[in-house]
């Protein structure tokens, strides 16, 4: 079994962070590990409060899974702090894993921010260069290039500067605009269009973490980038199309839609 890990955060309410990437691995068949960077006590309407994990045991969880298990495929998310995305950089530095997915985690869908401010240049100089594969929405993409995002000519020019600073390749998600929901991959050569129509849901807690966790399982599946994103696209906007209005606010995906259609796994017991 191809071997996934997440090093994230952690959604006590279950839809975003860790949480979503367990599920999401596991609705591709992959086996998921997870190295916990922040426990967030948030839920679907708001951020209560972060506690970052210390650096050292952010090590030690990423050296517990290397040294016993490996893995085919990386997917890192939220990273609160400079200190903690320094201990993530050095250890994917020290492993060297292939198919490294980066979701630049900066805000929480009710836009709670998730991460220090004071951690941008951290972020753009240790963590960026690691990703075989970034996956900013469009604050994030504007953060990072200072470019203002209205259109896809916008999206392709923001993944083109991001590029330039060192990623191999780029997608720029468009969960934030209006119309088709578009995302843009540039590799440094060309630019691909990934898109579906925008569903009329405000269930969109952890879209960003679903999609990068399925873009890292098709690639520890052996898909090249393209197919990998092509597939995670069609994965997330299943999960968005039957989201689930669980909370009071912005609810979360269903990650596990197309399983139970096609009843492969659920049995329901409802004693009432
Ligand atoms: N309402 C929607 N309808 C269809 N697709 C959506 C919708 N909202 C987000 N998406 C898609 O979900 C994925 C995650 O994007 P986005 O929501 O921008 O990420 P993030 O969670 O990081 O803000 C992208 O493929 C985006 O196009
Ligand atoms: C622990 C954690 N990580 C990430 C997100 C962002 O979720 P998304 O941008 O996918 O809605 C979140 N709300 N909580």
């Amino acid at each position: 079994m191809e071997k996934v890990l997440t090093i994230a955060g952690s959604d006590c309410s279950g839809g975003a962070g860790i949480q979503a990437d367990l599920k999401t691995f596991a609705a591709h068949g992959v086996y998921g590990m997870s190295v916990i960077v922040s426990v967030v006590a948030e839920n679907t309407s708001r951020v209560i409060d972060i506690q970052d994990v210390a650096p050292e045991m952010i090590e030690k969880q990423i050296d517990a899974v290397f040294e016993d298990i490996g893995v085919d495929a990386v997917k890192v998310g939220m990273l609160s702090q400079p200190c903690c995305m320094k201990a993530v950089a050095r250890k994917l530095k020290e492993y060297k894993p292939q198919n490294v997915v980066i979701d630049p985690v900066m805000y929480a869908k009710n836009g709670c921010p998730l991460m220090n401010p004071s951690a941008i240049d951290i972020l753009i100089h240790e963590i960026l260069p690691l990703a075989d594969v970034l996956t900013p929405n469009i604050p994030e993409a504007e953060r990072i290039s200072g470019i203002q995002i209205n259109s896809a000519e916008d999206m392709e020019q923001g993944a083109k500067y991001i590029y330039d600073l060192g990623v191999k390749n780029v997608l720029v998600k468009g969960g934030h605009a209006v119309g088709d929901a578009l995302d843009i991959l540039y590799d440094g050569k060309q630019f691909y269009y990934f898109r579906a129509q925008r569903i009329n849901t405000k269930n969109t807690h952890g879209t960003g973490c679903t999609y990068s966790s399925a873009i890292a399982s098709n690639l520890s599946l052996g898909f090249d980038l393209q197919e990998a994103v092509r597939r995670a696209k069609e994965y997330v906007t299943t999960a968005i199309r039957h989201s689930l209005a669980i909370g009071k606010g912005c609810g979360p995906t269903h990650h596990f839609y197309d399983l139970y259609q096609n009843g492969l796994t659920k049995t329901i017991i409802k004693n009432n």
